[in-house]
């Protein structure tokens, strides 16, 4: 059977994720990849999990997590061991985004201790987009959004009233610093939020705005 649209498009993501990793590997002993969560990546997560590549020495993270336990349904840090770290790639090294700590304003010290032992830039961050414009977790709604579009800090604790759970993301700052931008997102909906986003330059209203210069590679499918 043919391949989907879809799935044609997480195959190229996940060559080109390949790519980059081994390039960047190429120069330097590890490599670092920045990851969202979500559905959109399940099919990108398991084409660059069959990659061939020198897996124990790339690190990988989040852009965003949902503050829950790493075991519940939508905790992206389970989305990626369930679907990327299989195989050969479960050598590769996974920073969570969370703690033992209540709450995310509790945890972040923690969490950006950890973040800051990484191999930074990131060789490639993948970025997702919800359908408000939001990535990571800069959202429009939060009240926490220009600091973490300002921040030099690596993680911004953000409660969001859009979003029933309070989350972590990594900064729009420690973001932009990795050498290569990709934009993951499917269907008519995120086009269309897209569209709208490159009419514009306000961050605040859509913040994809605030990565639409890295530049950004975007991998769209219907
Ligand atoms: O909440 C989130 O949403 C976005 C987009 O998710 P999707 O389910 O529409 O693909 C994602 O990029 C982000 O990491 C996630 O936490």
């Amino acid at each position: 059977m043919n391949a989907s649209p879809r799935e044609q498009l997480a195959e190229q993501l996940a060559e080109a994720a390949a790519a980059a990793l081994r390039a960047d590997l190429a120069c330097h002993e590890r490599a670092l990849l920045v990851v969202s969560g979500g559905s959109t990546p399940v099919p990108f997560f398991q084409a660059l999990a069959a990659a061939e590549l020198p897996w124990e020495r790339v690190e990988v993270t989040l852009a965003d997590e949902r503050w829950v336990a790493e075991d519940a349904a939508d905790s992206n840090a389970r989305l990626v061991r369930e679907h990327l770290l299989q195989g050969p790639a479960a050598a590769a090294t996974f920073v969570a985004l969370t703690s033992d700590h209540a709450t995310p304003e509790e945890g972040v010290t923690e969490v950006a201790g950890r973040l800051e032992r990484l191999a930074w830039p990131a060789s490639l961050v993948v970025l997702g987009m919800g359908g408000d414009g939001h990535t990571a977790s800069l959202f429009p709604d939060s009240p926490e959004l220009a600091l973490a579009l300002s921040t030099t800090e690596p993680a911004v604790a953000v409660r969001t009233p859009s979003q029933p759970q309070p989350r972590i993301t990594l900064s729009a700052d420690r973001l932009h610093q990795a050498r290569r931008h990709l934009l993951h997102i499917t269907g008519d909906d995120k086009r269309a939020a897209l569209a709208q986003a490159l009419t514009g330059d306000d961050t605040r209203e859509l913040p994809i705005r605030a990565f639409l210069s890295c530049p950004l590679a975007v991998y769209w499918a219907p």
